[in-house]
């Protein structure tokens, strides 16, 4: 985890001098469009994708497809009105160079892909990237016919040798340290010659949700797929081999990133809508309803939307997040402004994402006065009065929307590169400061 001291930027995150009262546009989700695009790819017809997210890490998604020969135009969709995306599936090409970025879904979906291709396929990112857990997939890879050169690590950077086919069939996995590895698999499943038959082996599973998301966007492209919750055994999930329908699919709103809008109710005692919350489905951040509610605010969800409102206390929490991984920024910044203590558990694989997430959240929430401890499996929160300073991001976009939350409430917080916000929402300090619009005059 270090400072990039090139990277001096500023942001004056704004301090909130009432209650918030906004109607959030929050852009598509960042896990369901990525894995739009990979089902898209494979399918055997050319598919759409309505209101993609457009940010670094589905762009960097679009980019490598396009390296392996798949047609992805960006333009408006069928009926004229909004962003769509028309995707046009073809044979996979090597060679071919991957950037991931630093995006867990471009390193871990994408060499099954490539597995797929009919030569050499590259793959390099950031150089976080390097160090983020990838010897599930790569393991699984071999185990099922690929043959792929890393330099020993089992990790980036690599090159995944496409042979224009891969057998398939069962294979074992280790994916305590990233759910993502089980979803790779699982994606490409259906184009291997026989299928995939994917068993989590090793300690508890993060990011059920992330899967179920997998397993129902498969099933949505026509994937034939057996899950524990459908009848089959723990821990084991089986996809048949077949070929994929192009579909035309709408992207929710990414509830992840509504995440920040809805501290801000709650922090400030306002209250936040969110259109378009869908009445179903698999993206964590759904669990905020309960969780927020649960840490003081109330809400309703209408045909519109999320209504969320704060009541103007904020109270602490003790919650197991390993569900949810993701949603633990927002949750330890909103715990820090709290009038009771909190502990965020089963969330230790946060320390292997974009940065050690819960060494960087106990660093600089405690350097703006908090009390934060790390514990094995997450974070105890004891809150403080808290003062302004520098929060600084480790190219995190979570800690960037962490540090405005608490920026809200205490005044001269200065984020170090908000700009990193771009990996899954690039119009961040945009939206944040037209949500404030108002009261801020
Ligand atoms: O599959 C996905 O889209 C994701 C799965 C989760 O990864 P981990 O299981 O590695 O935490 C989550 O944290 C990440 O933001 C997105
Ligand atoms: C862990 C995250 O991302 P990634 O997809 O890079 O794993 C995240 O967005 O919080």
């Amino acid at each position: 985890m270090t400072v990039n001291p090139a990277d001096t930027a500023l942001w004056p995150a704004p301090h909130a001098s009432g209650a918030v009262d906004a109607t959030v546009h929050v852009p598509g989700s960042k896990s369901v469009t990525n894995r739009a695009l990979v089902l898209a790819a494979l399918a055997s017809e050319p598919g759409w994708l309505r209101r993609p997210l457009r940010s670094r890490d589905t762009l960097l998604m679009a980019g490598a497809l396009r390296a392996m020969g798949v047609g992805i135009e960006e333009g408006v969709g069928p009926d004229g009105t909004g962003e769509a995306w028309r995707v046009i599936p073809a044979g996979l090409r090597g060679p071919a160079t991957v950037d991931v970025g630093n995006a867990g879904t471009v390193m871990r979906f994408l060499p099954p892909v490539a597995a797929l291709a009919d030569g050499p396929v590259r793959f390099d990112g950031d150089p976080r990237s390097y160090e983020r857990p990838l010897h599930g997939v790569i393991d699984a890879l071999r185990a099922l016919g690929a043959r792929i050169d890393d330099d020993g690590r089992g990790a980036l950077p690599m090159t995944v040798h496409g042979s224009g086919a891969l057998d398939g069939g069962p294979v074992a996995v280790d994916a305590s340290s990233s759910s993502q590895f089980v979803s790779a698999l699982l994606l490409s499943g259906p184009r291997f010659n026989q299928g995939v038959e994917v068993r989590h082996t090793g300690a508890a599973l993060p990011s059920m949700p992330h899967i179920r998301m997998t397993v129902d966007m498969l099933r949505a492209v026509g994937a034939q797929v057996d899950t524990p919750e459908s009848g089959g055994e723990p821990n084991v999930w089986r996809v048949t081999p077949g070929a994929l329908l192009g579909r035309d699919l709408t992207i929710e709103p990414d509830l992840s990133n509504a995440q920040p809008f809805l501290a801000a109710a709650l922090v400030t005692g306002g209250r936040v809508v969110i259109p378009d919350w869908p009445a179903r489905t698999t993206q964590p951040g759904d669990r905020l309803r309960e969780i927020f509610t649960e840490m003081g605010g109330s809400c309703r969800l209408t045909d519109y939307g999320l209504v969320f409102t704060g009541s103007g206390a904020i109270h602490g929490i003790d919650v197991d997040l390993s569900e949810v991984g993701e949603l633990t920024p927002g949750i330890a910044a909103v715990a820090a402004l709290a009038d009771s203590p909190s502990t965020l558990r089963g969330v230790a694989h946060l320390r292997l994402h974009e940065t050690d997430r819960l060494a960087a959240l106990t660093k600089e929430i405690n350097e703006l006065g908090g009390d934060v401890t790390e514990t094995a499996d997450g974070l105890h929160i004891r809150p403080r009065p808290l003062h302004g300073g520098v929060f600084h991001t480790y190219e995190d976009h979570r800690m960037a929307t962490a540090g405005a939350i608490i920026g809200l409430a205490v005044e001269g917080v200065r984020i170090e590169n908000v700009a990193t916000t771009a990996k899954t929402l690039p119009d961040f300090p945009e939206l944040w400061t037209g949500m404030l619009g108002s009261d801020r005059a």
